[in-house]
């Protein structure tokens, strides 16, 4: 039996929408299901610890954009149940970043047929997260996305990138960058003028940036890239340059491997998780190595 997990409110209603569309297919082909509506924040956590509790689960299936899946995560984690993902988000940065069909009726196909992958998860003080933890700018800039309005309006046309920009662009103008120290795998680092750091599991984040190009699921290692020492101008420059995955060729950025970092800053500097804001600093993030199956 597989069991859907449906955000009617992801990427401005898609979710709901296609989640229509999918169970026609699944009636047409007589594939047993259940479904579950989400009605407010971390529900989907909630109705997936139940779930995990029956026999017979084929899959959870997550019908939404990072933000439910990152709840489905935080629930399923610990078990061997598997994950599905049909991205209907306006970021969908998980799917993207394991190759999961942006499309729903592929993204269908590979969950029906597909074989469970077993992939590594972020852990930030026992709240998990599948794609990129940032800190600093991205996690302000996390924050303004989620509270603003024109994330809807964006995402309502499928182009939910240009929302994480304008946030970028307005955190830009009142960000001061921190000094910092991170520890990495017990080597200390004391970074003066840190804009952001990002510990990748995946490489994507806000809707196909490409943060750690060399991010690996399965490799137990995080990619960890630290921008620092620019002035605002430099920065706005750099940021295009994300797109590609470019910005790594500059003498600002620095990328790391590591399984286990502690951020220790003298004001307390926001996290995001999957683009939800999950903590702030000083914190410690680890990677759990093959800790959750995907359907992939
Ligand atoms: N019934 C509901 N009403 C309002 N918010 C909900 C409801 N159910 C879940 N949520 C919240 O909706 C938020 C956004 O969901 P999600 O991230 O899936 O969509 P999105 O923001 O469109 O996509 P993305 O994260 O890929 O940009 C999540 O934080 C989730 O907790």
């Amino acid at each position: 039996m597989y069991y859907f997990i449906v955000n009617k409110v992801s990427g401005s209603g898609r979710a709901y929408r296609i989640w229509n569309q999918i169970e026609k297919r699944l009636n047409k082909e007589c594939i047993p299901y259940s479904v579950f509506f989400t009605e407010r924040q971390k529900h989907a956590t909630e109705l997936v610890k139940e779930i995990t509790k029956k026999d017979n689960v084929s899959a959870i299936v997550a019908i939404g954009g990072d933000g439910t899946v990152h709840e489905v995560i935080n629930g399923i984690i610990g078990t061997t149940t598997p994950l599905g993902i049909i991205p209907a988000g306006s970021g969908n940065d998980f799917s993207r970043g394991l190759g999961i069909p942006l499309d729903y009726n592929l993204a269908l196909n590979r969950l029906l047929n597909g074989e469970p992958k077993i992939i590594d998860i972020g852990n930030v003080n026992s709240t998990y997260f599948g794609t990129v933890a940032g800190i600093g700018f991205d996690g302000k800039v996390a924050d303004t996305t989620n509270r603003s309005k024109h994330k809807k309006l964006f995402s309502s046309v499928r182009l939910g990138k240009i929302s994480y920009i304008i946030s970028a662009l307005n955190v830009l103008l009142r960000y001061k960058p921190q000094d910092i120290t991170l520890k990495i795998d017990n080597e200390l680092h004391h970074l003066p003028g840190v804009w952001l750091v990002a510990v990748a599991n995946l490489p994507f984040y806000g809707g196909g940036l490409v943060i750690c190009p060399k991010a690996v699921s399965n490799d137990g290692l995080f990619e960890i890239c630290i921008a620092q020492n620019m002035t605002k101008l430099q920065f706005l420059r750099l940021l295009p340059t994300v797109f590609k995955g470019n910005h790594t060729h500059s003498p600002s950025i620095t990328i790391l491997k590591g399984k286990e970092l502690e951020i220790i800053c003298s004001d307390p500097l926001l996290i995001h998780g999957d683009g939800e804001i999950i903590g702030q600093t000083p914190t410690k993030i680890r990677i759990e190595h093959s800790a959750l199956h995907v359907m992939s």
